[in-house]
């Protein structure tokens, strides 16, 4: 199997070139941003753009930015390429133009490859269905290294998305209460409140928290090393080939609906 890497320079590219290697999978080559000072690991195929990428590939795997997901998404449609997709920070339009591209390739998008943290998605969405809303207030913290340009998280917004789902009902109809600053007012009754740390080179820390008048529940997830990522989504890269055109997340690689 043929794996491209899009952004093969980045800090998840690298690790996904020798996750790729270590899998005993073909790397395919791998693409740099267009004026980039970055050099590809040592020993990869550089492609001129995306196009050559895709044709090179029979999966490619996309940790770039949000910007890059619907271009790669349409050439994945049009060239009958794999998609493994984990740029964070994709609005709406971008993520409904994901999920239409993906009705002619299949595509596994995933805000965290990290098995674990698709599991605390599972549970939060079972303890939000169990800890009402009028009494327990859902609130999500997040600690990233100072590079990263998103916030809140994708996997944040995944943990609200799962907390609204366990409520029977969308995080925007729940209501979202971030970057609480000056006179804000009361908190607002079922809203997902979410703050974002920035600082050093923390991998990825994610803590859910439900707040009771008389108790309180977390639930923590701390990545310690991207290769949690890597390794996570070069399984999804194994796993997606040859599956009918489809929107695909993690949850669906790990068996786990
Ligand atoms: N879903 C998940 O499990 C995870 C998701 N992520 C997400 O993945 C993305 C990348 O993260 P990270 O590796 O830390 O970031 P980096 O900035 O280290 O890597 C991104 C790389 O993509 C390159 N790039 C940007 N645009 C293009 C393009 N058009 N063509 C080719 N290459 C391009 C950048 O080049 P240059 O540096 O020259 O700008 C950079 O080298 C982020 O959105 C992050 O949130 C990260 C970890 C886990
Ligand atoms: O940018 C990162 O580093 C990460 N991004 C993803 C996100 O936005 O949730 C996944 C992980 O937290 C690391």
């Amino acid at each position: 199997m043929r794996i491209g890497i899009a952004g093969i320079a980045g800090r998840m590219g690298r690790l996904l070139a020798e996750e790729v290697a270590l899998a005993g999978l073909v790397l395919a080559g791998g693409t740099l941003r267009p004026g980039s000072a970055k050099a590809a690991p040592d020993g990869a195929i550089v492609l001129p753009d995306s196009a050559a990428l895709f044709a090179a590939s029979d999966v490619v795997i996309d940790f770039t930015q949000a910007a890059e997901a619907v271009p790669h998404a349409r050439l994945a449609a049009a060239q009958g390429c794999a998609l493994v997709l984990g740029s964070s920070g994709l609005d709406a339009a971008q993520e409904a133009a994901v999920a239409e591209a993906a009705a002619r390739a299949p595509v596994v998008y995933a805000a965290n490859f990290a098995p674990g943290v698709n599991l605390v998605l599972a549970l939060a969405e079972r303890m939000a269905a169990a800890l009402p809303g009028a009494q327990y207030d859902a609130e999500i913290v997040e600690m990233h290294h100072r590079q990263k340009v998103d916030a809140p998280s994708g996997t944040a917004v995944a943990m609200g998305r799962a907390v609204a789902a366990g409520r029977g009902t969308t995080l925007e109809e729940a209501g979202i209460e971030s970057g609480r600053d000056g006179h804000t007012g009361p908190r607002k009754p079922g809203a997902i409140g979410f703050a974002a740390l920035r600082g050093g080179q923390v991998v990825g820390e994610h803590t859910l928290v439900f707040a009771a008048a008389n108790e309180h529940i977390a639930l923590t997830h701390r990545s310690f090393d991207r290769r949690a990522y890597a390794t996570g989504a070069v399984r999804a890269a194994q796993w997606v080939r040859g599956r009918a055109p489809g929107l695909y997340s993690m949850m669906d690689v790990l068996g786990m609906r």
